[in-house]
């Protein structure tokens, strides 16, 4: 039988490096230990020379030591932890390491051979969530102000770490139980109390639908701050993609020559735009060739046009409308697309003459950026026209307090059915036993997101996808 994550003992102290591990490189590295022997192990460790107190919330000064050798693995610092003020709420001690990966390592492997477990990803944040510490959306985002990719995502993962999507989630389930409890007390003691005040229901079921819908349209601005956005740069030979990549990027990732066919492989950069972080993919330029390693590029450019989120047609503005052009735009019609008219320095002198004829062979839903992507001229642009496209255009001033992720989203969607479910149950005037039928449902739906009511495998999914030592 497969041990689940939540399962498995939480007797047991647990180990692991919670720093990034690079060789050469960081010049503190941590190893962190959490559970009741915690303490016990780091004694058997770490000296500390004289007469430092082991006490909570101390650093102690001294040197990590093999236990039988006495040979000294690292000189270091020891944070002291005990429980219940502590990310965990069990006793925690942190070895404080010279960085790399040698110290790190091998003072985890001491930690081992003391009777510790090397920790499963994520499991610090389970026994926080587990002892009470976090709920389910703060556990969600500190994993989530690790992953952050933009300031934005950075600030909405503090935001729900901080407990505002958890408050939100608290009071409209207490708010869920009150009714419940109004409308249950008439089913029991239906001849001792008042009857139900039927207005009093539905406003609470209107206010509280009304929150729901409010938590719920925030999902958008959550799904592009974590998951950012997958851009891929498409077009005919030479009309200046692997350019565009260099101008918005500000880099020289891409070669650029003025032979069709250079770009073969997928050229990836990252930016961040407008708090969305971005993956662009520069590709190979579309067209018939015998060439059997440009063929295997093309191929790529047209897997990347189905794998990204939005694709940037790019068109010469000097060479104009081709025949490959059709094809180019009918493959891209059923993908979220704009289409950049590139090489406008080239036209600066009759642009009307060269530009109208392009922007004729396009149909309504497609927006047009015209740059240079030589001269970085347009850029703006192009990024005010990406975030119209993709209707984050005022992300940068919107509320970050609430961004919920899809599975806070699915759990909620599912809460928002329930209740409504409960407006047309009264609506049709069914008896109250079938008002709190779906009232119960919304109430264990709400539950599944702040993980007062979740399964064991809900929590092994959520936690496995954290890194290890967190
Ligand atoms: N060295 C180190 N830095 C770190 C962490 C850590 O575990 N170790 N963190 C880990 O993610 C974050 C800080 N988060 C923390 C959250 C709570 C507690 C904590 O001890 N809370 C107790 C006690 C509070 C108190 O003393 O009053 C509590 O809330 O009960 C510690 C760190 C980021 N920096
Ligand atoms: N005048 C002008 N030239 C440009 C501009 N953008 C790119 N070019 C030139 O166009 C030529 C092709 O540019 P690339 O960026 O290599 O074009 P590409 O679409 O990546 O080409 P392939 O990878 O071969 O498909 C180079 O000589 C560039 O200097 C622009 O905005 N204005
Ligand atoms: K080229
Ligand atoms: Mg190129």
């Amino acid at each position: 039988m497969a041990t689940s994550r939540s399962s498995i003992v939480q007797a047991e102290t647990i180990a692991a490096i919670a720093t990034a591990i690079v060789p050469q490189q960081g010049s503190v590295g941590i190893v962190r230990l959490s559970g009741a022997e915690a303490v016990e192990i780091a004694r058997h460790l770490f000296y500390a020379p004289g007469s430092q107190a082991w006490e909570s919330h101390r650093i102690l000064y001294g040197f990590i030591r093999q236990p039988k050798t006495q040979q000294v693995i690292d000189e270091a610092l020891l944070l002291l932890m005990y429980a219940p003020r502590s990310f965990t709420r069990e006793d925690v001690v942190e070895f404080h390491c010279h960085g790399g990966i040698m110290a790190v390592q091998q003072v985890l492997q001491l930690c081992l051979q003391q009777g510790a477990r090397l920790a499963q990803p994520g499991e610090f944040s389970l026994r926080a969530f587990l002892n009470g510490r976090l709920d389910l959306t703060q556990a969600e985002s500190v994993a989530d102000l690790v992953g952050a990719q933009s300031p934005q995502a950075a600030q909405a993962a503090v935001a729900g770490l901080r407990g505002k999507l958890a408050q939100s989630l608290r009071q409209l389930r207490s708010d869920c139980l009150d009714l419940l409890a109004e409308i249950e007390a008439r089913i029991d003691f239906e001849d001792d109390l008042p009857p139900l005040d039927l207005d009093w229901v539905r406003s609470r079921l209107d206010e509280t639908l009304k929150t729901v819908r409010h938590i719920l349209a925030t999902a958008h601005q959550g799904e592009l701050l974590r998951a950012g956005l997958k851009v891929a740069i498409i077009g005919r030979p030479n009309v200046g993609k692997s350019s565009l990549l260099n101008a918005w990027s500000k880099s020289d990732r891409a070669i650029v020559t003025d032979l069709p066919g250079t770009t073969r492989d997928i050229v990836e950069s990252q930016l961040v735009v407008g708090g969305i972080p971005i993956q662009v993919l520069d590709t190979a330029g579309i067209r018939e060739s015998s060439n059997p390693v440009e063929q295997m590029g093309i191929q790529r450019s047209r897997a990347a046009v189905q794998r990204a989120d939005l694709v940037l047609l790019t068109v010469d503005a000097a060479g104009g409308w081709a025949e490959e052009e059709d094809l180019l735009y009918e493959l891209i019609q059923p993908r979220p697309h704009l289409v950049v008219i590139n090489k406008i320095d080239l036209v600066d002198s009759d642009p009307a003459a060269r530009i109208e004829p392009i922007l004729a062979q396009l149909g309504p839903a497609s927006p047009v950026v015209q740059l240079s992507a030589s001269q970085s001229r347009g850029l703006e642009a192009l990024e005010q026209t990406l975030l119209k496209t993709v209707e984050a255009s005022n992300l940068s001033a919107a509320n970050l307090d609430l961004a919920i992720n899809q599975r806070q989203a699915g759990a909620i969607a599912k809460a928002q059915n329930a209740l409504q479910q409960v407006q047309a149950t009264i609506q049709a005037g069914l008896p109250l036993d079938f008002w709190t039928i779906d009232l119960r449902a919304a109430i264990q739906d709400l539950g599944e997101v702040t993980g007062e009511a979740v399964t064991e495998s809900m929590l092994d999914e959520i936690f496995s996808r954290f890194c290890i030592g967190k």
